[in-house]
């Protein structure tokens, strides 16, 4: 009768006819056993292979007794893989050696010569212990991308506009359904804003809400970022990983800047979303999740269909919901009202007492086109917060400051009272007009990723 094999062994003994008579019976029962008589070859193997039980000997040749050699390469094995599961082969009549090496992170032990149906069992029980163990890893790593999105402020949305209305009275639609969403809107927007707002308001807000920014991920790394990889699946694959689509399960997936995904990898994506299952990268054992998808992107997506830049499919697949956030600049009558909502975030936050934005710099930001959008506006009022010994915010505030009137200030600095952060600013100020506050084709320009290119924004104060 054929049996359902699952599980990968690594059996590390010096006694070679130990190795062939153990491999011969083990092949029966499990997928994959490989032995090998010098444990020195370990670490190679462990990265070559994700081995489920790894079988060790406690006493080679080189140190017959005591089981120091032994106790070497668990360590060896446990530093590697801290949830490698190890059985450790024994002589009869040391059993002392085995619970101490149990105590140092063995699993469990065999004692030589042994019965196979005795081995058999131990190695039964041992895989299990190996699956749970990387259910657990999985669970820990869902549980810290809940603990990351709970340290997260939620932020209210501020907008009165009848634009901002309209969004809102759509997110309530469709908040409780599972539909997928596109959300499509300039730098600064607040996509990212909407999209935990719709988790917040399903079904799925116990849930993790996972983001995945898809603007600042080298391409390389996509497929493993989404769909996760087993271990030597490429070179820096040093363990078995969950991708966000697994840890998103039974959750909200928010893929930020979905225009960046490469064609090759549009397949793939559109693949998972209707078979609702992951392969992870290096197997091809699909995997179900159960996820909502929510993305974002500031890129034209219907314009790149037409371009055969994105997949139609794709997109259709995407967007059974779109909103459409628009840019500050056409909802200037929420000026007033985000600013006084950034104003009194800041103030608490810095200890000021700044109780409002006068009359004149509302006018004045009101006449601004914000390329940067609300993130510019914000920004622009946590800097006047800390530098203001105001009650009331001024223009002088705000658009005296280099940022808001780059410009000018550019031609009046000559080269030589400059130091390369200074330079640098310049370059990330003259980028971002060009490119009319789109972050992507600025960082582009720059040679830079996204992430770094806001690491440097937040750094300077731009
Ligand atoms: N309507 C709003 N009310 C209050 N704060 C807002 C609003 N919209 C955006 N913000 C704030 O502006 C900042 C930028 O928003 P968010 O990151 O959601 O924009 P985004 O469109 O996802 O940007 P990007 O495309 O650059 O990733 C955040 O700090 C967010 O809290």
């Amino acid at each position: 009768m054929k049996e359902n094999r699952s599980g990968k062994l690594l059996i590390i003994d010096d006694n070679e006819d130990l190795l062939k008579a153990a491999k011969i019976f083990l092949k029966r029962h499990f997928e994959q056993v490989d032995t090998e008589t010098n444990p020195g070859l370990l670490p190679i193997l462990m990265v070559n292979e994700q081995y489920d039980v790894i079988l060790l000997d406690m006493n080679f040749t080189k140190d017959v007794s005591s089981g120091q050699e032994g106790f070497y390469w668990l360590d060896r094995i446990l530093e590697i893989d801290s949830s490698a599961v190890v059985v450790l082969i024994t002589a009869y009549g040391d059993v002392t050696t085995a619970v101490k090496a149990i105590k140092e992170g063995a699993t469990d032990f065999v004692l030589k010569p042994w019965e196979n149906e005795k081995l058999l069992a131990t190695l039964h029980a041992a895989l299990k212990l190996r699956k749970s163990k990387i259910e657990v890893n999985q669970l820990k790593d869902q549980q810290q991308q809940l603990l990351q999105d709970m340290d997260r402020k939620f932020k209210d949305i501020i907008g009165h506009s009848a634009s901002m209305q309209k969004v809102f009275d759509t997110i309530e639609r469709v908040a409780a359904t599972d539909a997928n969403v596109l959300i499509l809107g300039e730098n600064g927007t607040g996509k990212e804003l909407i999209a935990r707002a719709i988790h917040r308001n399903s079904k799925r807000h116990r849930e993790a809400f996972v983001g995945v920014d898809l603007g600042s991920i080298t391409s390389s790394l996509f497929e493993s970022e989404l769909f996760g990889h087993k271990k030597g699946a490429f070179t820096d694959a040093k363990e078995d990983r969950a991708g966000r689509f697994e840890q998103a399960n039974k959750g909200t997936l928010f893929l930020d800047e979905i225009g960046n995904i490469p064609m090759a990898l549009q397949a793939k994506l559109l693949a998972t979303l209707q078979n609702r299952e992951v392969t992870r990268v290096g197997t091809n054992k699909p995997i179900p999740v159960n996820i909502r998808l929510v993305s974002a992107t500031n890129m034209a997506l219907h314009t790149m269909v037409h371009e055969h830049k994105f997949r139609q499919d794709l997109l259709y697949r995407l967007n059974t919901i779109e909103i459409v956030l628009p840019p500050l600049r056409e909802r200037m009558e929420d000026i007033p009202l985000l600013a006084d909502h950034f104003i009194e975030m800041y103030s608490k936050k810095y200890q000021k007492d700044i109780r409002k934005a006068g009359e004149a710099l509302i006018k004045r930001m009101q006449k601004y086109h914000w390329p940067g959008n609300i993130r510019e506006l914000q920004h622009s009022i946590e800097r006047a917060v800390i530098m203001s010994s105001r009650n009331v915010l001024q223009p002088e505030d705000l658009f005296t400051q280099n940022h808001l009137a780059p410009e000018k200030q550019e031609e009046l600095v000559s080269l030589e009272h400059l130091n390369i952060e200074d330079v640098e600013k310049i370059l990330i100020r003259k980028a971002l007009q060009k490119h009319n506050g789109h972050i992507t084709r600025a960082a582009e320009e720059l040679g830079l990723t996204r992430s770094s290119l806001y690491r440097r924004l937040e750094r300077y104060g731009l």
